[in-house]
């Protein structure tokens, strides 16, 4: 599969806080890479860098061969970077329309597929019936898949989803996996941070562990939850 998105020794800081250090990640088109890692590996800081928010003070950021480092986000928002932003981030008094006429682009690259209002109300049925809805007055859960629909309408090459379970019910949980499956069997490539390792588990094609902002494991998923004692060591999982 040819490459999505690349990482190649990145180092992030957080004023004199060196969150991410030389960073080597590839990301397959069409695949989803799961970022793992315990509170404070650095998972956030790197998708805040590919998008832009944080400045990487050194190392490359390729999108299909385009260099993403040193732009503004709105510019690697155009090129096809969506982000799923951890908290949401959604505007409380907006309505899900709102929200998302604001965020669509059409699509800028050949697209096999684009995402569009009509779309994304066909994969989340829920903001449609909520159209009009202000978003701060939804539950946590339409909460989540409006930052999805949001991120989707930009039309991404590829999309990153920092933690979209978090603090969800399990029955919303299993609604946004879904969604996310729909996404990958889409073709669309993702990489996506989650604390929830069932869920990172059963979605990732290929999985990366972070601990202190280093890469300490990659390969796939079930070598990963085959393997205890690296998932206790990393993880916290016992
Ligand atoms: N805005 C900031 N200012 C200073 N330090 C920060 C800031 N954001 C993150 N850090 C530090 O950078 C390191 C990596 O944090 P980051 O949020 O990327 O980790 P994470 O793996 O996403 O953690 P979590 O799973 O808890 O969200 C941590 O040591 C954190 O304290």
């Amino acid at each position: 599969m040819p490459e999505a998105l690349t990482l190649s020794n990145l180092h992030v800081y957080h004023g004199e806080i060196c969150a991410v250090r030389g960073l080597d990640i590839t990301c397959a088109e069409g695949a989803v890479t799961a970022l793992l890692g315990r509170n404070g590996a650095g998972k956030s800081t790197t998708l805040s860098a590919i998008a832009g928010l944080n400045d990487a003070r050194q190392g490359r950021i390729d999108l299909f061969g385009t260099a993403l480092e040193g732009r503004k986000p709105e510019a690697i928002c155009r090129l096809g970077v969506g982000l799923v932003p951890q908290g949401r981030r959604i505007f409380p008094s907006l309505t899900v329309q709102e929200h998302l006429a604001i965020a669509y682009r059409p699509p800028r690259h050949k697209a096999e597929r684009v995402f569009d209002i009509a779309s994304v109300e066909t994969l989340f049925p829920r903001l449609k019936e909520r159209r009009r809805q202000l978003a701060g007055s939804m539950s946590g859960g339409e909460q989540q898949m409006l930052a999805i629909a949001r991120a989707l309408v930009t039309n991404p090459r590829v999309l990153l989803l920092d933690e979209p379970a978090e603090g969800l019910a399990p029955q919303i949980v299993a609604e946004v996996a879904e969604s996310i499956a729909a996404l990958k069997a889409a073709g669309l490539s993702i990489l996506l941070v989650e604390h929830n390792l069932p869920l990172a588990l059963r979605l990732a094609d290929t999985c990366v562990v972070l601990s202190s902002g280093e890469v300490v494991w990659r390969g796939p998923p079930q070598v990963l939850a085959d393997d205890p004692a690296l998932m206790a060591q990393h993880l916290g999982v016992h």
